[in-house]
């Protein structure tokens, strides 16, 4: 089966993204795609009742929570059960809070990692307030961090809310953009209308899906995951690993790319048994675990250079199948 594409949609409170998930949602029926949402809101109970549901379009809730590591397994539940409706597309709106590479991370979880690819992520900018977010949020780093993550990572941004400001605030606003994320493309909006036909031409409804169906990196023998079905700035890497290794090998090579590396976990062999490694922000935890399925890490990261990390890889694997 070929994996579904899932949109994030990321931004901060009140920048507009429920607005754009109702607009996606519209052009989806018009263009006969099955679609389902995952809507994560903190605090509160079912606010945006409002978004009316067509048709073969599921929705689901993760209510006072954030995505983020402790929820993964109510991500993944909710991912499942939104994959037994078999959409051609899957719609994440974080809270304004939740940081994408989290969402990309739950993404990669075993259940999900042959079923689903990150398409893109769309970051929503308030207009009117963005430019007041380091001197609003002094206090709180870990929120300027957010916010600015949220805007790095992004394949596409949307400055919306442009009816609040002058065009003065609007040049200043795409030069900050430009600067935290040069590759980026920037649309300028009001009430998140934006033109989203180039946003869809990818996805296939699922009967013309069935006929187009690449085969699987699996079914054509090779061992890595490839990343080319995705169009997002956030890659991930399968790295299968069926031998005994040590711990501190496994530290030396996610060191490596520490400039790109968001996030890197998997599940590996060690003397004695198997562990769950996790990296989160340059902190490696390895945990002992139960899982019995094949060995394996994923590397989450912005503009990795596969090649090389498959290289390094190979030798890794070499040097753990002498040991
Ligand atoms: N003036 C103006 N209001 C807008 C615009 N876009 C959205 N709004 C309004 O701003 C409010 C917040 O929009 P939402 O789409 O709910 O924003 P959100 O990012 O989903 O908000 P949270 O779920 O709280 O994070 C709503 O009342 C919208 O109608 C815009 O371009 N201009």
């Amino acid at each position: 089966m070929s994996k579904i594409p899932v949109f994030v949609l990321s931004g901060f409170l009140g920048s507009g993204k429920t607005t754009l998930l109702e607009r996606l949602l519209k052009e989806s029926v018009d263009r006969n795609l099955k679609t389902a949402v995952l809507m994560n809101e903190i605090g509160k109970t079912d606010t945006d009742g409002r978004i009316l549901l067509g048709k073969s379009q599921m929705i689901e809730k993760l209510l006072d929570g954030c995505i983020c590591c402790n929820k993964k397994s109510e991500v993944v539940q909710s991912m499942e059960k939104l994959l037994r409706l078999k959409p051609d597309v899957i719609f994440i709106e974080l809270t304004g809070v939740a940081n994408p590479e989290e969402v990309a991370d739950s993404l990669t979880e075993p259940e999900l990692i042959n079923q689903v690819y990150l398409e893109k992520v769309i970051t929503l900018i308030d207009a009117e307030h963005i430019l007041s977010y380091n001197s609003v949020f002094e206090s709180d780093r870990e929120l300027v961090r957010t916010t600015r993550r949220q805007i790095e990572v992004a394949d596409l941004l949307i400055v919306n809310k442009t009816d609040l400001v002058s065009e003065s605030k609007k040049q200043k606003i795409n030069k900050l953009l430009i600067k935290q994320n040069p590759t980026s493309n920037i649309s300028f909006s009001t009430f998140s209308n934006i033109e989203l036909a180039s946003l869809f031409t990818h996805l296939k409804s699922s009967s013309v899906r069935v006929k187009v169906r690449i085969k699987s990196p699996k079914q054509e023998g090779h061992h890595h995951e490839h990343t080319h079905n995705s169009y997002s700035k956030i890659k991930s890497i399968t790295l299968p690993l069926s031998s005994t290794t040590n711990s501190l090998e496994i530290e030396k090579f996610l060191k490596k790319w520490k400039n790109n590396l968001l996030r890197a976990k998997g599940y590996l062999n060690l003397e004695d048994g198997t562990y769950l490694m996790q990296h989160v922000m340059k902190r490696v935890s390895w945990e002992r675990s139960t899982y019995n399925g094949d060995h394996y890490i994923v590397l989450i990261g912005m503009d990795l250079n596969e090649d090389e990390i498959n290289k390094e890889w190979g030798s890794l694997v070499q040097k753990a199948s002498t040991f």
